[in-house]
């Protein structure tokens, strides 16, 4: 009997089943993905899940170990900056570093699309949509399958890689056959999904090389610009129970006109209204486990696998990195699974829980601490620090969105900016202090608005920083 090639099946065909099947056929195995939904590049709007979504550094790396990174940036669209929205209307740049530092806004439709059909491209991987995983037998390498009609199907395999997503039922599989330890959690935020339409001359309607960001403590707004259609989709981050509370026309429009008044011409009532009375928020979840495997067989990556709140922007990066890090893996060992799933599992744990909790960790920080002034401030002071000292100071976001230093080496890295940073702000608080003794309060406090309104202000510093890069 010739060659027979080994078989792999990929439970999940979204944004990582499909990556890991273009890894797994270019090393010659025959890949089956089994997906639960119809096939999405049939589909109108698939509802759910966001509808862009930010590619950056890692994920391009394992697109271009795909030879996929050109034609995703045909389609995404670079963001140099962010664009931070005051209260009062007032828009400030802040760069995101040199001219070649950008992250990608991409459609995650198109993106899933591009990537099922670059995984067709080669003949050994088959896709069987409407197939929901419903259990496996780890010993005889089986897992069966319900199609739409309640029919059963076997697929017998010598690894399953499960895909599917935050609610695993492949990871439900490992837990009862190993000590999985697992962790689950939700956050009292949800989010609604809003659309900035074209102008009437079909242009963007706000400038476009630019991650829009309306902070506002409790609540936040990004908007994200789509090449599909030249709108903006906005994502509304709000906690469950002040969504809850707008129940009328009208607190829907009061509300966006105290909290988002310059959106409101940009959005439409209309789209506003209907959006928020119709629509129920999504929830926010994060997910850990270890190990990520069980036996030589099975193995989970993507959401299945760490599952994080969105406020880095890197879900979708780091379930890419899963595929980059595990081909890696797979070369070092030459395809052995016995060898590469606990190495994998025990290599890439830690990465991925640290950048879980980096993700609720920003969460935190951007709801605390961050309206325009502190996110300014703090954006421009990482910005100067990083061009003074570019290998010392490397800002948090630097780290995690431009770079692929291992994420939980980017939690060590933050650790000691956060003790710099609190001397820097605790050394000016004693001035502040000793002033106010010697000065009173109200001879400090407009002193102390004016150096907080000049830090938020060092465009200076950002023009200075872009220039000389
Ligand atoms: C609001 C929001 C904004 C985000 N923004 C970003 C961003 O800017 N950048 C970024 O990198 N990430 C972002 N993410 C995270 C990103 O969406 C996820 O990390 C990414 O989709 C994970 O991909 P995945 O393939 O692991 O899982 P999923 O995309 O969830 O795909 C899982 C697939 O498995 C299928 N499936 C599920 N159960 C079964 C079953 N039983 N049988 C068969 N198939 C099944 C599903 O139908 C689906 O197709 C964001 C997430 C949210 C919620
Ligand atoms: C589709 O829905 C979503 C929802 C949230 C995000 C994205 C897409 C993409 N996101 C990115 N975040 C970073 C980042 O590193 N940080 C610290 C930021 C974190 C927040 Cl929350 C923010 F608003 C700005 C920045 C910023 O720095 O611009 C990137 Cl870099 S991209 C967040």
């Amino acid at each position: 009997m010739g060659y027979q090639a080994q078989k792999v099946t990929i439970v999940g065909g979204g944004l990582v089943g499909a990556l890991n099947a273009c890894f797994l056929s270019k090393r010659g195995f025959d890949v089956h993905i089994h997906e639960l939904r119809p096939d999405i590049r049939k589909q109108e709007l698939v509802r759910g899940r966001s509808i862009n979504l930010t590619l950056s550094t890692r994920g391009l790396e394992a697109l271009k170990a795909v030879g996929l990174d050109e034609e995703m940036k045909q389609s995404g669209i670079p963001l140099h900056s962010r664009m931070i929205h005051d209260l009062d209307g007032t828009r400030r740049p802040i760069s995101y570093g040199t001219k070649d530092q950008c992250i990608m806004s991409v459609d995650r439709k198109y993106l899933n699309g591009l990537l099922l059909t670059a995984a067709e491209r080669n003949p050994s991987v088959n896709i069987h949509f409407e197939h929901k995983f419903v259990s496996c037998d780890f010993q005889a390498g089986t897992s069966i399958f319900k199609k739409p009609d309640g029919s059963k199907v076997t697929a017998k395999s010598d690894l399953i890689i499960g895909c599917d997503g935050a609610y695993s039922s492949v990871r439900h599989q490992i837990m009862k056959a190993t000590r999985m330890d697992f962790q689950q959690a939700y956050i009292p935020h949800g989010y609604i999904e809003l659309r900035i339409p074209p102008t009437a001359d079909n242009k963007f309607a706000m400038e476009v090389n630019y991650l829009h960001i309306w902070p506002r403590n409790e609540f936040m707004m990004i908007a994200l610009p789509n090449v599909q259609d030249n709108s903006f989709v906005l994502t509304l981050f709000m906690p469950f129970e002040i969504f809850e509370a707008k129940k009328t026309r009208e607190q829907v429009l009061e509300f966006f006109n105290k909290t988002f008044p310059d959106s409101i011409e940009l959005i439409g009532r209309e789209e506003i209204v209907n959006t928020f009375l119709s629509l129920k928020p999504l929830p926010l979840v994060t997910v850990k486990c270890q190990p990520y495997h069980v036996g030589d067989n099975c193995v989970i990556m993507g959401d299945a696998a760490h599952a994080m709140v969105p406020f880095y922007g890197q879900g979708m990066n780091c379930g890419f990195e899963d595929c980059l890090v595990f081909d890696q893996f797979m070369g070092k060992f030459d395809n052995d699974f016995a060898k590469v799933l606990p190495e994998y599992s025990e290599y890439r744990n830690p990465d991925a829980k640290a950048m879980c909790e980096l993700a609720l960790y920003n969460y935190t920080e951007m709801r605390e601490s961050v309206n325009s002034k502190f996110f300014l401030a703090r954006k421009h002071f990482d910005n100067f620090l990083h061009w003074l000292m570019p290998s010392t100071w490397v800002p948090l976001y630097t780290s995690v969105s431009f770079s692929q230093m291992r994420y939980h080496k980017c939690i060590h890295n933050r650790a000691w900016q956060d003790k710099i940073l609190t001397i820097v702000i605790s050394g000016a608080g004693i001035a502040c202090g000793a002033i106010m003794f010697a000065r009173g309060f109200d001879y400090v406090q407009p002193h102390f608005n004016a150096a907080l309104e000049q830090v938020s202000r060092m465009e200076w510093v950002g023009e200075l920083f872009s220039k000389w890069k």
